[in-house]
């Protein structure tokens, strides 16, 4: 095929990066890495550090639920594995358009960059890899409350006008977390996500085995060390980041991240603190996974709810994330916005998630591996080969209702 011969569009060009890859060819060179998940994986494993790989790849107990969120097996097909798309020939996609809008928002795509802690032990720029690429492709960042960097480096990588999520782990103590959401209203993050499946660490064999918690010997602490109401708790015991980054790390830690459960109660709380600060900014609850408390959700008033399993992180032998989804749009869907993760790893994927429902989907291990592998051009591979692969399998929505899918 003629490289220069490919269909030109207006926006957004993601197809542009099937060209670059055969430009390459041409050229007689090669991409920077696989685009192949499977192979993505195996390059990882190799080149990350042991800390790094086991962290990103570990899951709760034995996998069930991380395999559950992807896997067939002959006698169960079980979530992406079950769902099929029945592809449909002859239908003009030459104005295809992946835009979309996101609480008020147009952004390039549904695609968004999950909240990942502890980024730094994938390369050592971190978080600010990630936030520079989202904004650079025109799709919204997550920062997690357990990042590597500060809300304000993150803020200035990611870009002025770009779209960009805070998620919060909640701290008990309540000047802190006014501390932390107010730099994230004053940073430009225009919606809060309240991860509500991970009080504690799911237990992940492989981190347990090596003492892999980064986070325990002062990394993943940054948003702590920036923080004046931090930097105050840190004093009056004494400490300082510089003379004690392991305690300091585990202070903050032990703060936003203490183990004690929330409960429903607790919701209404945390939802109106960010809500008054923000001037009504959109607040979701990630990790539900269940049409139940979806329901609850939405009751008490929530934007929006992001349907994961945390990557199977956490309860092992749970439901496969993309398995529940029918039945959470089914019981909200049409009262809250639905986004979802866990399991995502092509295109096809992305499709199939939208296809059930959800408004936009979150990826995680993906860029996390790219960064790992590559930095900043890792990730930037990793994501434009997603959106290059979702591209050709995208044909505009009103379509899709009509032809797209078989399962079971
Ligand atoms: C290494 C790693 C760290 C994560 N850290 C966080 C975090 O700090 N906060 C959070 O809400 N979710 C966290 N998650 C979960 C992701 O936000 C997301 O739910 C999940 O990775 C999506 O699945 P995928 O990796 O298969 O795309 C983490 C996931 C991984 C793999
Ligand atoms: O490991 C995780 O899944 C996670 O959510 C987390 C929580 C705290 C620090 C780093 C990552």
């Amino acid at each position: 095929m003629d490289p220069t011969n490919l269909p030109t569009r207006t926006t957004p060009h993601w197809d542009m990066y099937r060209r670059d890859m055969f430009m390459l060819a041409a050229e007689q060179k090669h991409p920077l890495f696989s685009t192949d998940p499977e192979e993505l994986e195996e390059l990882a494993k190799k080149t990350l550090s042991q800390g790094g790989w086991l962290y990103a790849s570990c899951n709760a107990g034995n996998s069930l639920t991380h395999r559950a969120n992807r896997e067939d097996t002959i006698l169960i097909p079980l979530a992406f594995y079950r769902q099929r798309i029945v592809p449909r020939m002859l239908v003009d996609t030459n104005a295809r358009d992946t835009t979309t809008e996101l609480f008020g928002h147009k952004i390039s795509a549904p695609i968004c960059f999950a909240p990942v802690g502890i980024n730094k032990i994938y390369h050592p720029l971190g978080e600010l890899n990630a936030a520079k690429v989202a904004g650079e492709l025109g799709l919204p960042y997550c920062l997690s409350t357990a990042a590597s960097q500060s809300i304000e480096d993150v803020a200035a990588a990611n870009g002025q006008n770009a779209m960009r999520f805070f998620q919060l782990y909640s701290p008990p103590d309540e000047e802190l977390m006014e501390s932390i959401l107010r730099r994230a209203i004053d940073n430009g993050f225009t919606a809060c996500i309240w991860t509500v499946d991970t009080w504690q660490l799911g237990w992940r064999h492989g981190d347990v085995a090596n003492s892999n918690y980064a986070f325990y010997k002062g990394i993943g602490a940054e948003l702590g060390w920036s923080d004046p109401v931090f930097q105050k708790r840190m004093q009056e015991r004494g400490l300082s980041k510089e003379k004690n980054p392991v305690e300091t790390g585990q202070l903050w830690i032990d703060q936003v991240w203490h183990g004690k459960a929330f409960s429903w109660d607790d919701l209404p709380r945390v939802m109106k603190k960010w809500k008054d600060m923000s001037g009504g900014k959109p607040f979701l609850v990630k990790g539900i996974q269940s049409a139940e408390d979806a329901k609850k959700a939405v009751e008490l008033g929530v934007d929006g709810i992001v349907c994961s399993n945390h990557a199977g992180r956490q309860v092992d032998g749970a439901v496969g994330s993309l398995d529940v989804l029918p039945d959470i749009v089914d019981a909200v869907g049409d009262k809250t916005t639905v986004l979802f993760d866990s399991g995502i790893r092509g295109g096809a994927d992305v499709f199939k998630a939208l296809a059930l429902g959800a408004k936009a989907v979150l990826v995680g291990r993906l860029w996390i591996y790219g960064m790992g592998i590559a930095g900043e051009a890792g990730v930037r591979h990793v994501m434009r080969s997603l959106l290059a692969d979702f591209d050709i399998l995208f044909v505009p929505f009103p379509l899709t209702n009509t032809y797209w899918f078989w399962n079971n």
